[in-house]
């Protein structure tokens, strides 16, 4: 029987076994966690841009997304879907309806979303093995991709997943795929489409509106069923899809101090999300009693979705 001491699994080391330490191929180590140089399909991670057979899906998903994602869909759908009124369940029971997706954005993964939960949480319980917080963050981080799900809708995916962006501003163009921003009624909008838009510099990201999606809405589901994770849990549930801040640092004139504060706990999560997208399967079983035993340390047994 597995207990709820069960030792992190996944050999996220595996790439560079037969590689010597001194080969300039070798994978970069960091604080323990060994980054892979490529993905599953043999290309750097996030590149938009290199021939495979998801480039082209991907690139029509940006597009999509791109074209949809207003000012005032966004406004719609907060509210819509912040009134937590579509049905009670755990935490555990989320993750296992998460089985069936895969997430249409994501030129580096073609695994059901469990296995990256999974993955992403084994492989921060291996470097910070003392943050059992960031773990169950890891674990929890996608479960608003449940909006796929006929139950919430069935939205499109355009609406759920892919990085995030501010609306209400001028769009950066560390976007990628940036060119279909052209094609956003908000684009020309002059209440929008200036750097502040309707922000002020400095307002701190509470106050800005970002794209609809699983981000926005598992920090909603998590504040609301009185989570009692820590802050930076949140903030890191709520912006990790936020690309073009953490890793291209733009739009960093709407932050405030406690941003700047948070964002250290977001670089570190960062690096387990991306980079411990692997064909490496998790046994669920095994772990699955220490992750539920985090789950009833934080979170009440139903929660409302
Ligand atoms: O394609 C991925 C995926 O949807 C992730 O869940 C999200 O956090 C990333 O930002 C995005 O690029
Ligand atoms: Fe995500
Ligand atoms: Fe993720």
């Amino acid at each position: 029987m597995a207990s709820a001491t069960e030792q992190p699994q996944q050999e996220i080391h595996a790439e560079n076994k037969n590689i010597p330490s001194d080969d300039p191929s070798r994978s970069k180590l960091d604080g323990g966690f060994t980054m892979p140089e490529t993905n599953t399909f043999g290309q750097t991670f996030r590149d938009y841009n290199a021939e495979s057979e998801r480039r082209k899906s991907v690139e029509e998903f940006y597009r999509n997304q791109h074209i949809n994602q207003t000012f005032d869909y966004v406004k719609k759908m907060r509210e819509q879907y912040g009134k937590l009124n579509r049905t009670e369940m755990s935490i555990w029971e989320c993750c296992e309806l998460l089985n069936e997706f895969v997430d249409e954005s994501d030129p580096d993964l073609d695994e059901p979303q469990i296995e990256h939960l999974l993955q992403t949480a084994e492989a921060i319980r291996k470097d910070h093995p003392n943050e059992d917080w960031l773990h169950l963050t890891g674990l929890i981080h996608d479960l608003g991709k449940v909006l796929l799900h006929p139950s919430f809708g069935a939205l499109p995916q355009w609406a759920v997943v892919g990085d995030t962006f501010p609306v209400g501003c001028a769009f950066d163009d560390s976007n990628v795929h940036y060119k279909y921003f052209k094609d956003n009624p908000d684009y020309n909008n002059s209440m929008y489409n200036t750097k502040n838009g309707v922000y002020s510099p400095g307002c701190g990201l509470n106050n800005v509106v970002m794209s609809w999606g699983h981000d926005d809405y598992m920090y909603l589901v998590a504040k609301e069923n009185m989570t009692t994770l820590p802050s930076a849990a949140l903030f890191i549930i709520r912006y990790h899809s936020f690309y073009p801040l953490h890793r291209s640092g733009a739009y960093t004139h709407l932050m405030n101090e406690e941003d700047v504060e948070n964002m250290k706990w977001l670089h570190i999560f960062n690096k387990y999300d991306l980079y411990s997208k692997s064909k490496v399967r998790i046994d669920v079983e095994k772990v699955k009693p220490y992750y539920l035993s985090l789950i009833k340390k934080y979170f009440p047994a139903k929660l409302k979705w």
